[in-house]
């Protein structure tokens, strides 16, 4: 195992407000790791800065060794919790902007994926659901063989039925020396997917343990240990 991950003092102002305080992470490579904290929490905050999409911020950021820049972006597959297609696109467009962009675009891996999902109807975005229009950005997430795959709220607009699907998905068709983040509300439902959890509270780190040691110690399952920890948060 190797650190994909390396954060050190990272702080994050927007304006008055500290979004984060000094977080310090390291994350290493075939993991599954849930984000986890209240609204405000610094949750996208932290993802925005790794995916690159948030330049300006103090500290340190390492991916796979090396600063953010063009390479680092290539390494990481990135959920956002927002559609982020035009939906006057067709899929074919979308499919085809995402293999041109990214040389490790399985394509085979998206059809199988689009199969499982069942999304028949393959012609315009607009013409998904709200859900399927979820899916389809997830089975192009999936579909690369990155190092490092992270997560904003996967299941946050999906039926329990689809939500199982989209969790057996992440866990059964990553690549399996891959970094997973997943950051989420839904802690009750994806418990038993994280190797380690990161718990932030007002940017700050809290805790970041394995699963199974935050279980042992709080002697309540995790998303009871979450509240144990939130209590006085919200
Ligand atoms: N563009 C922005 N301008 C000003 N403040 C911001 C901006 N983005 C985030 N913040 C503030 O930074 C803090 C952290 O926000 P962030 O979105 O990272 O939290 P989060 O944990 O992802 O929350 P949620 O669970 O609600 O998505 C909050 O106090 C938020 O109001």
């Amino acid at each position: 195992m190797k650190n994909l991950i390396e954060v050190k003092g990272l702080t994050k102002k927007y304006g008055n407000v500290e979004a984060l305080k000094g977080v310090n992470l390291e994350l290493t490579s075939g993991k599954i790791v849930g984000l986890l904290g209240p609204n405000g929490s610094g949750k996208t905050t932290i993802i925005k800065i790794l995916t690159g999409l948030l330049k300006q911020y103090e500290g340190e950021v390492l991916i796979d060794g090396n600063p953010i820049s063009n390479l680092s972006k290539g390494l990481i597959s990135y959920l956002p919790d927002q559609i982020y297609f035009e939906k006057w696109m067709k899929i074919t467009d979308v499919v085809k902007y995402f293999s041109d962009m990214y040389g490790d675009f399985n394509q085979e891996r998206f059809n199988i994926l689009m199969e499982k999902f069942k999304i028949q109807d393959r012609t315009y975005i607009k013409k998904l659901s709200k859900g399927n229009q979820e899916k389809l950005q997830l089975a192009l997430i999936l579909s690369r063989d990155a190092k490092i795959y992270i997560f904003d709220e996967p299941i946050g607009g999906v039926d329990p039925v689809v939500r199982e699907i989209i969790l057996d998905t992440i866990l059964n068709n990553h690549n399996k020396d891959a970094l997973i983040i997943l950051s989420t509300h839904q802690i009750y439902d994806v418990e038993e997917l994280f190797d380690e959890v990161i718990f932030l509270k007002y940017g700050e780190v809290v805790l970041h343990k394995p699963t199974k040691e935050v279980v042992e110690e709080y002697n309540m399952n995790l998303n009871e240990a979450f509240k144990e920890v939130f209590r006085n948060a919200f």
